[in-house]
């Protein structure tokens, strides 16, 4: 788990003080943001704003940045760019200089769902993660990730999102298993993917996964292919699989953490993803799951509690999801590097309609591999 290394209160007061002193620079320049916010070097010099030009979505700022301080020094002071532009903002780095970007992002209430797999053949396992300021959509690969944590307030999209990643997969052909423990949701999807609605189920399909995971790798070594990107070159007999826990925290059961916690670190070569949910990022449970969190690269972050959860979910300093606005579908994507997105909606109703059109029915049924097979632990 990321270090608390923020304490909300202080850094609350600071932020309104500052903000304060922003709003006195109102109409003078961004250069002043930059000297209220002290945003220089150790010497003293600050960044220069060496031209400013309108794009198609807002302004670019383009700095020269003294040596000593780089985009990260910008990414910290965000909050107050964001406030004062009164647009969301990003940065690009290129070498000494630094390009404030800002977009009046004109994102529609609700996106609704529409994703084609087919424009990603080179993915295994495409989804939608939402759209940017720019109006493009956002698509990343899970196999690239392999894992995703998905958190947020109650009421703020997540169960839309995981939908909108559900159906990607479907739609894709990649094999689907949902533990879903509010056991609202997800039920009506049984015709399409394996569910787990109570602890026992819960159990039986993680060791399922452990199971196909130990088999994969002893396939993957027979073949001698590192990962299942190599197998899938020559061979198309093992679908991609993906794994989605919501909620997390209604999970209690020993076994079942160690399974995830297995396959959070042996799973990424053998074409198994999880997306891992909760309400409650700040929840005790992570306090054992220290390791699991670090597997997850990639972050779905809805707006939060506080600076606490946020940087639970986007990691260490990383207080973006608590600043966001009160949108629902509205979310910071982190992998590597943030980026504000506006989700696609989809509601069960209407998943359940676009599978019933395109989506032939069938769950993937686990192989039965040999007690062997199941109990040979492979360092990956
Ligand atoms: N991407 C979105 N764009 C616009 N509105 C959305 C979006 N996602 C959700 N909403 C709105 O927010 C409401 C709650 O959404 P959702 O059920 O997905 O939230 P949640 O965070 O999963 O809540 P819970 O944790 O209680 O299940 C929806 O009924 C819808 O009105």
């Amino acid at each position: 788990m990321p270090e608390k290394t923020v304490k909300p209160d202080i850094l609350g007061l600071t932020a309104s003080l500052i903000t304060w002193g922003i709003k006195q620079f109102k109409g003078k320049g961004i250069q002043d943001v930059i000297e209220a916010v002290h945003l220089q070097n150790k010497e003293g010099q600050r960044p220069i704003l060496r031209k400013k030009h309108p794009t198609d979505n807002g302004i670019d700022y383009v700095f020269a940045l003294p040596a000593g301080v780089d985009r990260s020094d910008f990414e910290r002071e965000r909050h107050y760019f964001e406030s004062y532009l009164n647009s969301i903002v990003e940065f690009e780095a290129q070498g000494r200089k630094l390009i404030l970007k800002t977009y009046k992002a004109n994102f529609k209430k609700k996106i609704p769902f529409d994703f084609n797999p087919s424009l990603y053949p080179e993915m295994f396992a495409p989804f939608p993660v939402g759209k940017t300021p720019d109006g493009k959509t956002l698509v990343e690969d899970l196999y690239n990730l392999p894992h995703m944590m998905v958190g947020g307030q109650t009421g703020y999209g997540k169960t839309s999102f995981l939908l909108v990643v559900m159906v990607a997969c479907l739609l894709s052909g990649v094999k689907v298993s949902v533990v879903d423990r509010k056991g609202v949701d997800f039920p009506r999807f049984a015709p399409w993917v394996n569910l787990a609605l109570t602890d026992a189920d819960t159990e039986v399909l993680l060791q399922q996964h452990i199971q196909e995971m130990h088999r994969r790798q002893r396939i993957l070594r027979e073949a001698e292919c590192q990962n299942f990107a190599e197998y899938a070159e020559h061979y198309n007999d093992l679908p991609y699989l993906v794994l989605f826990i919501d909620e997390l925290t209604q999970i209690r059961n020993k076994a079942c953490f160690e399974a995830i916690g297995d396959m959070s670190v042996l799973s990424r070569v053998s074409g198994i993803s999880m997306i891992l949910a909760t309400q409650k990022p700040g929840a005790k449970i992570w306090d054992g799951f220290t390791d699991v969190r670090s597997q997850l690269s990639g972050a779905m972050c809805f707006r939060v509690r506080d600076q606490t959860d946020s940087q639970i979910v986007l990691g260490s300093g990383n207080t973006r999801g608590a600043e966001l606005p009160k949108i629902k579908g509205r979310a910071v994507w982190n992998n590597d590097q943030d980026q504000i997105v506006q989700s696609m909606y989809l509601t069960a109703k209407e998943a359940y309609s676009v599978l019933m059109e395109r989506v032939s029915k069938g769950v993937y049924s686990f192989a039965n591999a040999s007690n062997d097979e199941c109990t040979e632990r492979i360092d990956t």
